[in-house]
């Protein structure tokens, strides 16, 4: 796709020249995305859609012969002849319009899985910071708009205007052998078209340019309005109403730019069509003042007419190929901005797995937020250890747990493997010896085997550890109970799906954690949903289950905490105060204070101690 410069929001509203400079770049690129997506449908149908723009012309000028020869006397012969060739030029002209149209059919799907595959793969290979960056949002969405038809809008606006330029050539040279120079005039008659063209095209990228954050809303609400997640909700809250006209006004707002759009787009071609209907009659006239002078004999007048005129029908059919191209430039160069990698310094290999984790002085915020989620945070974690964070709602538990997870990397300070920096090391490599168990897991709509073997897919075939991974998790009684065991699909919108409770679904996510079988285990809330026998069983197990690895587990729930080796506890994005169990509580501090709070809820207060 070349390599085009990041598209700004001052894009659409670029000079027409800046446009016309980039176009062939454009189209070079939107070509080698076709022809890396299907060779040869690129290029049967180019050469299909040629010669169906040349076959247009040929029958007409056969057919002119063959008037000449019927109408000089030729013999019946000789005319059928003639018949017989226009006929048949006239029926490969419909076989190749035909095939040309049905392998295009297949072209643009090709085309459209080559460049989603393509957004796909960046997608899947952003930071996951971008996807808290709005900006990140629009350009994908318009990414992803753009690949599903506008590398093809440019594969079939080039292949009209190479048969319309085939044509149009045919004509400009019997035009020129008549007056030469009415092929320039007849050209430049033509030109307001393409200008037209160009400024249509920026007018509508501009249009679809402003309105994608409006409209990636819009179908947000259309996802709340009509998926299984939110249904029951919208109907406990009654909710369907006020989502519906926030819907509604976002389609109007839609519909107010498109007709402005369409108003401006019709205003740009009618004046285009006036000016270049002016400058054609501009030519024609002198043309046809000639003949009626005398100046020119009246058949060479009236054949030069004719084909300016046709010669002015070719020009029109170019332009509707250019137009295809002029629409299509913009939001070919927007999606090859989007493709186009990230620069990043080359990635070290990463270091084995630590026995000694250290965060110095680490920081990070949200591009979102005004403040820090983490502020000049330290710690230190041993391999083989159980280490707890706990603190209050927003303290940034979760945010630690993904930044030591290498999901996000530090604003500031540093994380150490056995004292090494890892910054510069692959983070892809790094998480390939991190086991997370996300507080927001993701329920798959897969086979429940799936769903714990995507803890590892290249493990996936393993089905004794797929089982193992279950019955560590809890999972393995009910999975078994389910219609087809660990085959049945985890999804009631799928024909022979099925749904599980929250509790369950979270025993799923945690076996997949253990499926995947790393030396480094973070749980972020792992039993938020498990009832409390569930829970019980499952931390009197933990240590035992994970066994040799190093666990970071945040909870909060004091009773499953306690038993860590060590604990950090977190307030306003800094370790507030860490130290085990025994040594927390004699301290009396924030954490001994959360700890007594939620024992109240439990025991009689004569029986925490310090109270
Ligand atoms: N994507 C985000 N964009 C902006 N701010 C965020 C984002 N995610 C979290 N925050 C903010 O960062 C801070 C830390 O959030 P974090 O999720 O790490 O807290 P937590 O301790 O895990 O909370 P909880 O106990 O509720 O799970 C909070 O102030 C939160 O509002």
């Amino acid at each position: 796709m070349g390599d085009p410069p990041p598209v700004t929001a001052a894009e659409w509203s670029e000079p027409p020249q800046a446009g016309l400079r980039r176009l062939p770049g454009l189209v070079l690129g939107a070509v080698r995305l076709a022809v890396s997506a299907a060779p040869r449908e690129f290029a049967l149908v180019t050469a299909l859609q040629a010669a169906g723009g040349l076959g247009l012309v040929l029958p007409v000028l056969g057919g002119r012969r063959l008037l000449d020869r019927a109408l000089g006397g030729a013999g019946l012969t000789a005319v059928l002849a003639q018949g017989a060739v226009v006929l048949a030029l006239t029926a490969l002209v419909a076989v190749a319009v035909a095939v040309a149209s049905s392998r295009d059919e297949v072209l643009s799907e090709r085309l459209n899985r080559y460049a989603m595959g393509r957004v796909l793969d960046v997608a899947c290979a952003v930071d996951l910071e971008e996807f808290e960056r709005p900006a990140f949002h629009n350009r994908l969405e318009r990414a992803s708009m753009s690949a599903r038809i506008r590398p093809h809008q440019v594969v079939q606006g080039l292949g009209s205007l190479t048969g319309a330029l085939m044509a149009t050539a045919g004509v400009a040279l019997a035009l020129a052998a008549i007056e030469p120079l009415l092929v320039p005039a007849t050209v430049a008659a033509g030109a307001p078209l393409w200008l037209a063209g160009l400024k249509s095209g920026q007018v509508l990228y501009g249009a679809l340019f402003r309105l994608t954050p409006a409209e990636r809303e819009r179908s947000y609400l259309q996802d709340v309005l009509t998926s299984r997640r939110a249904a029951a909700e919208v109907r406990a809250f009654g909710l369907a109403p006020h989502l519906r006209s926030r819907w509604e006004a976002r389609t109007r707002e839609r519909l107010g730019e498109i007709r402005r759009t369409v108003r401006r787009r019709l205003r740009i071609t009618l004046l285009a069509r006036a000016v270049s209907g002016v400058a054609l009659a501009a030519v024609l006239g002198p043309l046809l003042a000639r003949a009626a002078t005398g100046a020119m004999p009246a058949a060479d007048a009236g054949a030069a007419a004719t084909a300016v005129l046709l010669l002015a029908s070719r020009l029109r059919a170019a332009a509707a190929g250019t137009d295809q191209l002029f629409e299509a430039a913009p939001f070919v160069r927007d999606l090859g901005s989007f493709l186009r990698p990230p620069e990043r310094a080359p990635a070290e290999p990463a270091p084995p797995p630590f026995q000694v984790l250290t965060v110095e002085n680490l920081g990070f915020r949200y591009p979102a937020a005004s403040r820090p989620a983490l502020d000049g945070v330290d710690l230190t974690v041993k391999a083989g250890q159980v280490v707890a964070l706990v603190g209050e709602n927003g303290s940034g538990k979760t945010t630690l747990a993904k930044l030591l997870s290498h999901l996000y990397r530090p604003g500031s300070g540093r994380i150490l493997y056995d004292g090494a920096d890892v910054a510069s090391a692959a983070p892809e490599e790094l998480r390939a010896s991190v086991a997370v168990l996300f507080q927001d897991f993701e329920r798959y709509l897969l086979p429940a085997s799936d769903n714990i073997a995507l803890g590892r897919p290249e493990r996936a075939g393993d089905r004794g550890a797929v089982e193992r991974a279950a019955r560590a998790a809890g999972a393995d009684p009910f999975l078994r109970g389910l219609p087809d065991g660990y085959e049945t699909l985890l999804g009631p919108e799928f024909a022979g799906g099925t749904d599980l409770s929250g509790g369950q679904w979270q025993r799923v996510a945690l076996a997949r954690a253990f499926f995947r079988d790393a030396p480094f285990v973070i749980l972020d809330e792992p039993t938020a949903t498990l009832d409390a026998r569930a829970e019980h069983d499952l931390f009197e197990r933990l240590r035992d289950l994970l066994a040799g690895r190093t666990v970071l587990l945040i909870s909060h729930r004091f009773s499953t905490v306690r038993t860590a080796d060590h604990i950090y506890v977190l307030a306003g994005g800094r370790i507030a105060e860490h130290g085990t169990h025994a040594s927390l509580m004699a301290a009396g501090g924030r954490y001994a204070e959360l700890f007594a709070l939620q024992a109240e809820g439990y025991l009689d207060p004569a029986a925490i101690p310090g109270r």
